[in-house]
């Protein structure tokens, strides 16, 4: 059965960083953008991942940081991948992420008028460009850079890149299962959908989310089953 992968994003306390872990979470965020209400400092960040155990990945996520701000973290948390959520270039990505040595995930933000082609193109033009790139994250256009709850119209992703992306973007345990049986995506990332506040996760949300997951996949894999058999 196809497992998707879980990051929950935005974590600033060490009880959120355990009952992530402890619900399944495969990857954990941490906000390195000052303007976020779920901003981290590296040394904040290097604290709480004290508490991660082994296979259980650190994500770091940057808005337009200066080498020097992805330097900084680095060299204080034991990150593993970045993600860059701002305005910077395929080349800007390249840069950053081979001077940490680090693959990357590059948010790409949805608008109504995104074309197939244009996120495809979008994928490979990155490709192209690193040889850090991990793969495409898909959020919501709005009026910042992210964090902000909001979902797009999920038939604007195509099916060729679904297996390779995160979607993301205003889920929560209500849509968690039909986005997941809809897009199959390779991984899901929830921030704003899990907290009790802005910055503050709910366990309880955390376990649902998780639950709700789970119960696509297997939706999927009955479905994948049937079309083998027929
Ligand atoms: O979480 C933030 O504060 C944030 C700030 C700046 C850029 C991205 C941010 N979070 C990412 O936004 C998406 C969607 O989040 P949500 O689930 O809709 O709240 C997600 O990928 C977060 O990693």
């Amino acid at each position: 059965m196809q497992r998707t992968r879980i990051k929950i994003c935005g974590i600033t306390r060490e009880e959120d960083l355990r009952a992530a872990v402890s619900m399944g979470a495969d990857a954990l965020g941490f906000v390195f953008y000052p303007k976020s209400p779920r901003y981290v400092t590296p040394e904040q960040a290097a604290e709480l991942c004290k508490a991660l155990p082994p296979y259980v990945s650190a994500v770091a996520l940057f808005v337009n940081a200066s080498v020097e701000e992805v330097r900084a973290v680095a060299a204080r948390a034991p990150l593993s991948l970045i993600q860059f959520h701002g305005d910077e270039t395929a080349e800007q990505c390249a840069e950053l992420a081979a001077a940490v040595q680090r693959p990357f995930v590059r948010a790409f933000r949805v608008r109504p008028d995104t074309t197939h082609g244009e996120l495809l193109e979008y994928e490979r033009a990155y490709r192209a460009a690193s040889p850090w790139f991990s793969g495409l994250l898909l959020d919501t256009w709005v009026d910042a850079y992210g964090g902000a709850g909001k979902v797009f119209d999920w038939s604007l992703v195509p099916k060729e890149l679904a297996p390779r992306v995160v979607l993301s973007g205003g889920l929560n345990v209500q849509n968690a299962t039909d986005a997941v049986v809809r897009v199959r995506p390779f991984a899901v990332d929830v921030s704003s959908g899990v907290e009790a506040q802005k910055g503050i996760k709910d366990a309880r949300r955390i376990a649902d989310f998780v639950g709700a997951v789970r119960a696509a996949d297997a939706i999927a894999s009955s479905e994948n089953q049937h079309e083998r058999s027929s």
